[in-house]
């Protein structure tokens, strides 16, 4: 069998590295997919072809993270199994493009010296992200690296959702609303087009809640709304972080309750949301198993928050025909979409139990005035896809 022309991607997220190698002769193919986690003492190499069956599980023990370690195993494992030569690029899932970056590219020493100058607007994420591209460019320095952005989806958000009601000098400098997730929301729309074309012009609204949580207006299959911000802090209630909060509970704090900024980012990013409401855990599938108090409280301020949100959505739509639901939680969690579903029934949101309990893509009841859907989202296929463009351009 002849090497693949394959991509490798990277898509950081704040806990763990996922990975997917694609072959991209064609429109991209999985070839495996796997799992580099690099957090308490044991690094941890997991490989999957594309069926799910495990080609390499590797836990090395030893005294600290060694994340360049584990992408030249990654590397070597590649060539191994598919071939000397037969990467053409890494992509990588970078969160924050700020107002220069929207498109895919080719990452350069330049362009990654401007996107580490954007982690003061993505402290959880983006050394996380840019990470892997100094550990690679160490390994293999000639290797090409194209960065997709979580931001370039929304890029052409225009006032008022992309404003703060704050001076106008603020936004030339750069502060206004970018929002995130876009790999995932451009990949769910592009699939929703394939599987409901008759819904690709509808308006509709494309909940991400995973561990990261947020929402996306579409019209036309374009964002004109979403409920992060400048930061991936806006918004939804997630696994860590707070969303939407009085901005002056930060001022309070610092000026009141003796914290330090650093502190306070702390408690926002890392203590806060589903963990902070519960004080047990940032993972729904615990909350959710839980008989506290206070894990059912958490469940029901994310549920509370999320469908308060999608109706905010609607407003910028001026209507909701299409809801659907994505990320771990959007694909997994049924009593999630129903409970969202529930509290949204006064718009005309009618979700079939069954069909949910059975995660089928069309959840809606035959009497719902709005489609509802789950589709798992793919942001690695995503920015395999954007990488096979770059790369064809070259
Ligand atoms: N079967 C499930 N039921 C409920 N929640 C689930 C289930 N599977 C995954 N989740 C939740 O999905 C969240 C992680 O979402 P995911 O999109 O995988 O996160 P990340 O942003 O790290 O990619 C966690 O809160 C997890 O508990
Ligand atoms: C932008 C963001 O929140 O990402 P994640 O869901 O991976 O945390
Ligand atoms: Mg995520």
């Amino acid at each position: 069998m002849p090497a693949p022309e394959a991509v490798l991607v990277l898509n950081s997220g704040s806990s763990s590295i996922k990975f997917g190698l694609f072959d991209i002769a064609a429109e991209p193919v999985l070839l495996c997919k796997g799992l580099l986690d690099e957090h308490e003492d044991k690094p941890r190499l997991v490989v999957r072809d594309a069926a799910g069956n495990t080609l390499f599980d590797k836990q090395r023990a030893g005294a600290g993270a060694d994340g360049g370690h584990l992408f030249a195993e990654v590397l070597a494992f590649i060539e191994d199994r598919f071939g000397q030569g037969c990467l053409r690029a890494v992509g990588h899932r970078i969160v924050h493009g700020g107002p220069n970056y929207s498109g895919p590219l080719v990452l350069t020493d330049d362009v990654t010296a401007k996107l580490e100058a954007l982690t003061p607007l993505a402290p959880l994420h983006q050394p996380r992200c840019l990470a892997p591209v100094h550990a690679i460019s160490a390994i293999q320095p000639a290797l090409i690296q194209i960065a997709g952005f979580d931001t370039g989806f929304h890029h052409d958000l225009k006032p008022p959702a992309s404003r703060f009601a704050i001076p106008g000098r603020f936004e030339a400098r750069g502060i206004r609303r970018y929002g995130f997730h876009g790999l995932s929301f451009e990949y769910v729309a592009g699939r929703l087009a394939e599987i409901a074309p008759e819904l690709a012009a509808k308006r509709t609204v494309i909940a991400h809640l995973g561990n990261g949580a947020s929402l996306c207006a579409l019209r036309d299959g374009r964002s004109v709304d979403t409920t992060m911000g400048l930061t991936p802090l806006d918004g939804l209630v997630m696994g860590t972080r707070c969303g939407t909060i009085d901005p002056g509970v930060l001022l309070y704090l610092q000026q009141h309750e003796g914290m330090a900024v650093e502190e306070v980012q702390h408690l926002l990013y890392h203590q806060s949301g589903l963990l902070g409401v519960s004080g047990l855990s940032a993972d729904m599938r615990t909350l959710l198993a839980s008989r506290e108090p206070a894990a059912r409280e958490a469940v029901d301020l994310f549920i509370f928050r999320a469908a308060q949100a999608i109706a905010m959505m609607a407003t910028t739509l001026g209507g909701l025909e299409c809801l659907v639901f994505t990320g771990g939680i959007g694909e997994h969690a049924g009593e999630i979409r129903g409970a969202i579903g529930e509290r949204l029934a006064w718009l005309g949101v009618h979700i079939d139990a069954a069909a949910n309990a059975a995660a089928r893509e069309r959840i809606n009841g035959d009497d719902s005035a709005i489609e509802v859907l789950v589709i798992p989202t793919n942001e690695e296929l995503m920015i395999a896809r954007h990488c096979a463009a770059v790369l064809r351009a070259m």
